[in-house]
């Protein structure tokens, strides 16, 4: 299948751990199919069998000689298998796409906190994706000591880049800060400190923004 050709639409959803991206996708999933859209909802790493073998690679917490630059790589193998067996045919077919993360953790995690570079990680990315960006970006900011505390309380398993130091977290969103600062036609900045009601209510508000004529 050709990477460029889509009809539908693709929304991604990014932020720190414990921002509440996996939380607010349900509570937004029955307003987006309220209008009769076609909703595919998938995340990464993963969404198909042989991307969530790539993430228990990637995530094992056992797996600490993965260097950064490995990791890219893995993410950007994970990412391209993924868009070719589920993004694009779903796309293809008209629907919407509500995928959690997507090219901008790559560009926060291993660009800016691994300290690989935007410019690098960005080759990469566009050889795996063929320049493929989402239509629109909700970026659930928030801060990292919360974001941490709701991961480690919460009942998801936890996973080798969670366990990372705080200075990487700190990093990881100061560099999504910067990506929405300076994409701000396609990245929408929502504030995840907010109750689940208020940040499902913004997130909503950015997508009726964006498509008045599809929600
Ligand atoms: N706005 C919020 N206020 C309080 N708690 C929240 C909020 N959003 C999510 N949570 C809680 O925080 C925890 C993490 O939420 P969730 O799994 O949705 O985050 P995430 O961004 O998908 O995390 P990660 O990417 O790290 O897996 C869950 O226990 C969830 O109930
Ligand atoms: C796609 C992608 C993800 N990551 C990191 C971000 C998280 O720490 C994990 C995924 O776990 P989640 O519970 O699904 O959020 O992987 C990354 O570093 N780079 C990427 O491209």
């Amino acid at each position: 299948m050709s990477i460029n050709k889509k009809k539908g639409i693709l929304i991604s959803l990014e932020g720190p751990e414990g921002a509440g991206k996996t939380t607010i996708l349900q509570e937004i999933l029955p307003h987006l199919e309220k209008n009769g859209a076609q909703v595919l909802t998938t995340r990464e790493p993963g969404g198909i069998r042989i991307a969530e073998s790539i993430r228990e690679i990637i995530l094992a917490p056992e797996n600490t000689a993965i260097d950064g630059k490995t990791e890219l790589l893995l993410f950007a193998a994970a990412r391209r298998q993924h868009l070719n067996e589920k993004v694009l045919p779903a796309l293809a077919a008209g629907k919407v796409v509500v995928i959690d993360r997507f090219i901008d953790s790559s560009v926060a995690y291993q660009g800016y906190a691994r300290g690989i570079g935007v410019a690098e990680t960005m080759a990469i990315n566009d050889f795996a994706t063929d320049g493929l960006l989402p239509d629109l970006t909700l970026y659930l900011d928030v801060a990292t000591e919360i974001g941490l505390a709701r991961v480690m309380t919460g009942d998801r398993e936890i996973n080798r880049l969670d366990l990372e130091a705080a200075e990487m977290h700190r990093k990881v969103r100061a560099g999504y800060q910067k990506i929405a600062a300076e994409n701000p036609d396609r990245v929408k900045t929502i504030d995840a400190g907010q109750s689940i009601s208020e940040v499902a209510e913004a997130a909503m508000t950015a997508i009726t923004a964006k498509f008045p004529e599809i929600f």
